[in-house]
């Protein structure tokens, strides 16, 4: 009997769909930065319950940096440059964060990747995602990089309409998920997170997307 059986198997990729490929494992090693990046976000523009059209409120907290943040309100979503919450611009995405995303993004090939966005959810037992499509960017030849930091969650893999069937993707701490070009538009959520505790984060989940919000996606990008 060997320990290796029971650490986590080493970073490697598994393609999942045409453009969509997780990097199991990607970001574990320097998790503690990761999470540390996060905190010194949160600190200056703290993760908020948003309300949904209509005024429902959504199951995960959210917060943003970059220059441009994703919001929700209760007439419509949007990205804007100011957090509602404090009328001040959100935080400006680290250098690090930035370079980590477009790191992943060209491992999962699709180089070039420079976010200006990067929305950030805490999930806590009972909280999901309901099935949507990341829909509000304006160049949509953009990748979508999605980090998991914390709890595992059932990650929902679904198609290109609304009534594919859908698969589920246990997405663990670490992990780092890219979809972009024929899988850019495919939807997908998240199953309520079960109950447990990570030696990082507790009894959450933290999941950062970056996104290219407002910038026209130039592949030959260095
Ligand atoms: O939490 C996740 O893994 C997915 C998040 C997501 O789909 C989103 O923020 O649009
Ligand atoms: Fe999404």
């Amino acid at each position: 009997m060997t320990l290796e059986l029971f650490d986590p198997p080493a970073p490697h990729a598994e393609p999942l769909a045409d453009g969509a490929v997780l990097l199991r494992g990607w970001a574990r090693a320097h998790a503690p930065e990761w999470v540390a990046q996060v905190a010194a976000i949160a600190a200056q523009a703290p993760f908020r319950t948003m309300v949904r059209p209509g005024g429902a409120p959504l199951s995960v907290q959210m917060t943003n940096c970059g220059g441009w943040g994703w919001v929700s309100d209760a007439r419509r979503y949007h990205y804007a440059a100011l957090d509602p919450a404090s009328g001040r611009p959100w935080p400006a995405m680290p250098e690090w964060l930035r370079a980590q995303a477009s790191a992943a993004a060209a491992a999962a090939g699709h180089p070039g990747f420079v976010p200006d966005a990067c929305l950030m959810n805490r999930y806590r037992p009972g909280n999901r995602l309901t099935l949507h499509r990341d829909e509000d960017e304006q160049d949509l030849s953009a990748p979508i990089v999605s980090v998991s930091l914390g709890l595992p969650a059932t990650f929902l893999w679904g198609g290109l309409r609304r009534q594919d069937p859908v698969r589920r993707v246990l997405l663990q701490h670490g992990d780092v998920l890219v979809w972009g070009g024929p899988s850019r538009m495919t939807y997908h959520g998240v199953n309520r997170l079960a109950d447990g505790r990570h030696p990082l984060l507790g009894a959450e989940r933290w999941n950062l997307t970056f996104r290219l919000a407002r910038t026209r996606y130039d592949p030959a990008r260095a």
